[in-house]
């Protein structure tokens, strides 16, 4: 048998679309049905997504009713909904990607990107699951793509009886983080204020009704 050496090294180098592989993502496996997966330097073209989105991302600041009180809500946000164009290129690749890679587990694609942009350390989420529609019966998968300085998603079991199991990712430049399973039903999920941090965007891919 002969490889074709020089051709496939070639059409690496210049014929390969700038997609995500998907080769080295690996799974943590949770108690109440959920599961995470992380994949490092997942996303190509990171410092480049990074600066198209801080640039051109319609960001909105989000104000809240808490108790008796209008808060600001702590990060902008803007939410591409489905049909929408993305900023970049490599954000459609990429989910186009995870569309494929998690088709047989998911049953249906990944359809809006809710954008999250932390300015610095004071930007932050409370502990929360994903539960506006879909997310609050029924499996699904969020998955996050992260650009810019490093931050950490906390992940803790809803149960408090089960509270030792809690844990963090980091999420860095060009990590995927995918909670899946019952992850929005079982699990809560943050991302807390630290002392000092750079910017960061968050980009979460969901399908049809989550939220
Ligand atoms: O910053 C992140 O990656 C997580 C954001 C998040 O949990 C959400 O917007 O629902
Ligand atoms: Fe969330």
């Amino acid at each position: 048998m002969s490889v074709d050496v020089q051709s496939t090294f070639q059409s690496s180098l210049f014929d390969a679309p700038q997609a995500p592989s998907t080769s080295a993502i690996e799974r943590r496996p949770l108690s109440g049905g959920a599961w995470v997966d992380v994949g490092r330097n997942w996303l190509p073209d990171a410092d480049d997504v990074f600066a198209t989105l801080v640039r051109d991302v319609p960001w909105r600041a989000e104000r809240r009713a808490m108790y008796d009180r209008v808060v600001d809500v702590p990060r902008l946000v803007h939410t591409y909904m489905i049909g929408e164009d993305l900023p970049h290129p490599a954000l459609t690749a990429a989910r186009d990607e995870l569309s494929s890679h998690y088709l047989e587990e998911l049953g249906e694609p990944f359809r809006t990107a809710g954008c999250c942009y932390y300015r610095d350390g004071r930007d932050s989420v409370a502990w929360h699951g994903d539960t506006i529609g879909r997310g609050a019966s029924h499996d699904t998968m969020v998955a996050i793509v992260s650009v810019g300085d490093p931050r950490r998603l906390h992940l803790r079991p809803r149960d408090p009886d089960l509270r030792e199991e809690s844990f963090a990712v980091e999420m860095g430049h060009g990590d995927l983080v995918v909670m899946g399973g019952a992850c929005q039903r079982t699990w809560e999920h943050a991302v807390p204020k630290v002392a000092s941090a750079g910017p960061r965007v968050s980009v979460q891919f969901r399908p049809f009704n989550v939220f």
